[in-house]
């Protein structure tokens, strides 16, 4: 049964009605105003900087501009249909939250990972949990009730603690492995590097680490008895500058459906199609890891096609569920929301995350109706022209 996400729009106007007005922004410029002013300003920065003067954030964004949606009339485009099949689940909506490490941070009690995995439980759309967590992986799987989760992994150095969290991610209930390539070694930034804040070197969101017996094992003193030696060891142990041999290993880790993030070059895609990996999941990290790229959005279209089929997940820059339907019709599969979620999380907890994803499905939900594209198959590159 298609579902109605425009439905959202309804319960406004009638909360309007009787003179209640929205607790959270309609558009992303104030929600991004909004959360700036209520975060700490290191966490704000943190969040919403990235690398060098930020040039390939701006061009992800910028990207999105460049398309339109053709209008077609007359089609009557009463029910839309937005579930999708993802690594055979049924999934209600093709969005998804994309990792984000300092998640804890952006909730006021430090436990942002836990309202989003509530986020996710209320609104069905996937949480991909990050391996930068401020509660264990167990925790926020618990947390998720039945919409399913996927585990991110930044593959440490230590094989051993890698093969682990794999296991765990798998007992705890996560339904798909992440593993992030491009960020085996934080990219340059600047605004991190004036403040002086990197969370993690605080120990903030290394739960998954602190807890695990393989990690405490290469300890001399837990880390509640000497938390700078633990974080010391996690700096040693974090990202593996992983290359195509040790593809193979990855793979063995788990039978769950595997995904790697970060990839944009076709040729990469076809060498991890024929590594056997489950989807591809194009993304340049939202500008965050290194400057003077492309933007995400002009690199899909060859994702796409060099992926031969198999699932292509998409992020970095979709600010709108407009956004959200060009990147369906250039081919992917499903979409990561990042950014926005998190400042929905600062304004609200799992109030304001829940918002900003119905907003966003919304929107989409809408324009598919208004604009004559009822299912997520008439969401094709011929559906878009360029703009100019
Ligand atoms: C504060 C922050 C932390 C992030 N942490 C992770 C992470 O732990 N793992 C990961 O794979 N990606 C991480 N990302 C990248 C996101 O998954 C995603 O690729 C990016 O946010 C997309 O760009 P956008 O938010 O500008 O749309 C992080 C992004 C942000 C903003
Ligand atoms: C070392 C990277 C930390 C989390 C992350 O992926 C990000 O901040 O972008």
């Amino acid at each position: 049964m298609a579902q109605s996400y425009g439905s959202y729009q309804e319960e406004i106007y009638l909360r309007a009605l009787g003179g209640v007005l929205p607790e959270f922004p309609m558009e992303h410029g104030e929600l991004e105003e909004r959360a700036r002013a209520a975060l700490p300003p290191s966490v704000w920065s943190y969040v919403a900087g990235g690398a060098g003067d930020e040039q390939t954030q701006r061009a992800n964004v910028d990207a999105f501009g460049r398309w339109g949606l053709m209008p077609r009339m007359f089609v009557g485009a009463k029910e839309r249909d937005l579930p999708v099949e993802l690594f055979g689940m049924r999934l209600p909506s093709p969005l998804l939250m994309a990792p984000i490490g300092v998640i804890g941070l952006c909730a006021q009690d430090g436990h942002g990972d836990l309202a989003t995995a509530r986020a996710a439980a209320r609104t069905g759309v996937p949480m991909i949990a990050s391996t930068l967590s401020a509660d264990p992986m167990e925790d926020v799987a618990a947390a998720l009730g039945d919409t399913p989760g996927f585990f991110q992994l930044y593959t440490p150095t230590d094989r051993d603690l890698a093969a682990h969290f794999v296991q765990r991610a798998k007992r705890a209930g996560f339904r798909g492995i992440v593993v992030t390539l491009d960020t085996w070694v934080t990219g340059w930034r600047p605004r991190d590097l004036s403040t002086g804040n990197f969370p993690q070197l605080r120990g903030h969101c290394l739960a998954n680490y602190f807890g695990d017996p393989v990690f405490r094992a290469g300890l001399e003193r837990a880390p509640e008895e000497d938390l700078g030696a633990a974080v010391l060891r996690w700096t040693q142990v974090f990202g593996a500058p992983l290359t195509w041999d040790d593809l193979p290993w990855l793979r063995s880790l788990t039978d769950l459906p595997l995904i790697v993030k970060g990839l944009c070059h076709p040729e990469d895609v076809r060498r991890a199609r024929d590594g056997g990996v489950d989807g591809v999941y194009c993304s340049n990290h939202g500008g965050r890891q290194a400057n003077g790229g492309l933007p995400a959005l002009d690199v899909l279209p060859g994702v796409v096609e060099a992926a031969g089929g198999l699932p292509v997940l998409f992020d970095s820059g979709v600010r709108s569920g407009a956004d959200a339907v060009k990147a369906l019709a250039l081919g992917a599969s499903a979409v990561g929301i990042g950014r926005p979620y998190a400042y929905g999380l600062a304004l609200g907890g799992t109030d304001g995350a829940v918002h900003v994803l119905r907003t966003l499905l919304a929107e989409a939900d809408l324009i598919m109706a208004v604009d004559g594209y009822p299912t997520l198959a008439d969401l094709v590159p011929e559906a878009l022209r360029r703009v100019g």
